[in-house]
């Protein structure tokens, strides 16, 4: 059974409530699964209507069993999703140990065990705990949202432009990370502009055009395809 399941899901934003026009997609656990395709394919938007962040229109998300699409902030928590946000997804005044503690606020007894299950995935936080957010580097502030993240003990991670903004070795980096998350019972749906690095550490990658998906299937055979990478990833050869 699939950890994550999108089936005919629908919306958008006010007056344009039909950027997303019918996405199914699919993770199973332990799965990395990445989300490609043109700028304003709808990428960010699938997973803002899978969080809740928006309302869709038609549709139905699960994660297990469980339906997630338009329920509360903390039954979306409850149900074992959790979107990192592209931006604004750290506390700056914030030291790194504190920030993990935002991950547990609402069940501050569980604090000291996630966070040191946190500190064993993601080392380097370990390392910088009392520094605050503000004064991180850019990879080093996504590891930490990812940590916040990790201390829900999700079945489902999404990731909304995890590199964005990042030096080629930053993104390459924490692509390593990412990679690594996904395994056990947690599927990783990540959304990415960098297509072809995503697609190298990506188990299935859907190519989303225009708010449909133009193809899905094995990373590794999308990062293959002539008419994907001419198309929509610049012609440039997988590394
Ligand atoms: N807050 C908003 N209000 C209205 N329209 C929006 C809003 N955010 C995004 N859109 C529109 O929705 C469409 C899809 O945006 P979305 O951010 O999901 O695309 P994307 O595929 O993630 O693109 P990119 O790769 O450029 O981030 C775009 O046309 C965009 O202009």
């Amino acid at each position: 059974m699939s950890a994550f399941s999108i089936e005919g899901l629908v919306g958008g934003y006010g007056a344009a409530d039909h950027v997303v026009k019918g996405v199914d997609l699919q993770a199973a656990p332990g799965e990395l699964v990445c989300i490609i395709g043109p700028n304003g394919a709808g990428k960010s938007t699938v997973l803002k209507l899978a969080a809740g962040l928006l309302s869709p229109k038609a549709g139905r998300v699960t994660v297990g069993e469980t339906a997630i699409a338009n329920a509360s902030p903390q039954a979306v928590l409850a149900a074992g999703f959790v979107l990192v946000p592209q931006e604004k997804n750290v506390f700056g005044g914030l030291s790194v140990e504190e920030n993990l503690a935002m991950g547990t606020h609402m069940r501050p007894a569980l604090f000291k065990a996630r966070r040191d299950a946190v500190f064993d995935r993601l080392p380097l936080l370990a390392a910088r705990r009392r520094q605050l957010g503000k004064t991180l580097s850019g990879g080093q502030r996504q590891l930490l949202a990812m940590g916040i993240a990790l201390m829900a003990e999700p079945k489902v991670l999404a990731l909304d432009e995890p590199t964005a903004g990042l030096s080629p070795v930053a993104a390459d980096g924490l692509f390593a990370t990412i990679r690594g998350l996904a395994s056990g019972d947690v599927a990783v749906v990540m959304v990415e502009q960098n297509a072809l690095e995503a697609l190298t550490i990506a188990d299935r990658a859907y190519v989303l055009v225009d708010g449909r998906v133009a193809r899905e299937g094995r990373a590794s055979d999308i990062a293959a395809d002539d008419d994907i990478r001419r198309l929509f990833l610049g012609g440039r050869k997988a590394a």
